[in-house]
């Protein structure tokens, strides 16, 4: 501490809530998800001493987000985010992932026959290969193909070169900014990220439902929900964790603390879970149905969760993952699934695991009881923090356990 300056006084710095946080006893500062909080210390790593409408006490710091300056233009990183979708890379990923185009493609071909003189609207169309299944599988009256980044003009020749231009227009254009000639019986669109929402492409995609979707018409995917599991994971805390303990010969163990915050703060995408790492059967703990799910709703997605462990191991922490349904035009039509999760064929989003502080041994017949949280970052417009809660063998509300995970701001 410098001298003769209280902590209140040295200059503070402004920083906001990523999601609600409930203070446990009388040194800790209560807030939610939007605050703004003024920080003054920020000596520890993990806890803050912050001012919120007058009030001083201790934050989390993973709870926490600085506030950009120049917020505005920068909220959904648009620039960025469509100059990815600019090129390839990111287009040969997804179409390079069969478990994921085939699924579309099956949606496509079993559904050909209702879709005859049908309009339909691809929402984010990238190369226009689902715009295409659709002109060449089935005889819908249009499709509108709608991308905003510049790979909207290769899909114009893609379109031409496949024989597609009478039926599919490439439109290069945000869906939100769009005029369309007429209203769609069909919303298709590939629109889900990481643990489903990341990107809130989602938002762009309810917009253009509302919009453009006729009353009755058909969201595909027409549901989604977001599967969790505890797991072990005893490979990814050996390489980053316990490496420390002995690194040729020397002892490391001081690095762990920091290993811990640089590596099990943030959620590891592409995780790819084994059947074996289960410790319980999964359960799908948030559910969207995509034909009423309100863009207001996509801010806060809360769902609980209870697992019976069925196997004695370590609980290293959650895994998760998600599912797409495609209901069919058909009356008594089959629903088609997309399932990312560590039982069905490997995709391209594989799983997202997060990771506990600290392993716990964790015994058969044990029981995972706790919530879940989806928080959308009231900043970062296409980011969001994964906010787990869960207790072992105990619903004493003190003996809580609570860890945010940003992803990715
Ligand atoms: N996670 C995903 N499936 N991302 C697919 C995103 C694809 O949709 C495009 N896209 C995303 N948002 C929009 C939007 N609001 N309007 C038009 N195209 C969009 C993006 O350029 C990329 O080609």
């Amino acid at each position: 501490m410098l001298e003769n300056e209280s902590v209140e006084s040295r200059e503070a710095e402004e920083f906001i809530g990523l999601a609600d946080f409930v203070a446990e006893g009388g040194e800790q500062l209560s807030f939610s998800v939007g605050d703004k909080l003024l920080v003054h210390d920020k000596s520890s790593e993990v806890w803050w001493w912050a001012e919120f409408q007058g009030h001083f006490g201790y934050v989390p710091s993973s709870y926490l987000n600085q506030t950009p300056e120049d917020l505005e233009e920068d909220a959904w990183q648009d620039d960025e985010y469509f100059e990815n979708y600019g090129t390839l890379r990111l287009h040969l990923e997804m179409l390079a992932d069969k478990a994921r185009t085939e699924t579309y493609r099956q949606v496509i071909l079993s559904n050909s026959a209702t879709l005859r003189g049908r309009i339909i609207l691809d929402v984010g169309c990238g190369t226009g290969v689902l715009s295409l299944f659709c002109a060449t599988l089935s005889q819908p009256a249009a499709v509108y193909a709608v991308e905003a980044s510049s790979m909207a003009e290769h899909t114009q020749q893609l379109v031409q070169q496949n024989g597609g231009e009478e039926i599919i227009t490439v439109f290069q254009e945000r869906v939100e900014n769009l005029t369309l000639p007429a209203k769609v019986d069909v919303l298709l669109s590939e629109w889900m990220g990481n643990c489903l929402l990341f990107e809130f492409m989602l938002e762009s995609v309810l917009l253009a439902r509302d919009r453009w979707l006729k009353k009755g018409g058909m969201m595909w995917p027409s549901s989604a929900c977001l599967t969790v599991v505890p797991c072990q994971a005893f490979s990814d805390y050996r390489k980053k964790v316990e490496f420390w303990d002995n690194t040729y010969g020397l002892n490391f163990s001081y690095l762990k603390s920091l290993a811990q915050k640089e590596f099990l703060s943030k959620p590891k995408f592409s995780h790819h879970l084994l059947p074996e790492d289960c410790l319980s059967s999964p359960a799908d703990v948030i559910t969207l149905d995509l034909l009423t799910i309100q863009v207001s709703d996509i801010e806060r997605l809360r769902g609980e969760f209870r697992f019976t462990v069925e196997k004695s191991g370590m609980f290293h922490g959650f895994t998760a993952w998600f599912s797409a349904y495609f209901l069919s035009l058909e009356e008594h039509g089959q629903t088609i699934q997309l399932n990312t999760g560590p039982h069905s064929e490997l995709t391209h989003w594989k799983q997202t695991l997060f990771m506990l502080d600290a392993p716990v041994s964790i015994e058969k017949g044990d029981v995972i009881t706790g919530s879940l949280c989806l928080q959308r970052n009231p900043v970062w417009r296409r980011h969001l923090s994964i906010i787990f809660s869960w207790n072992i063998n105990s619903t004493d509300a003190s003996k809580i356990h609570t860890k945010c995970f940003p992803m990715w701001r």
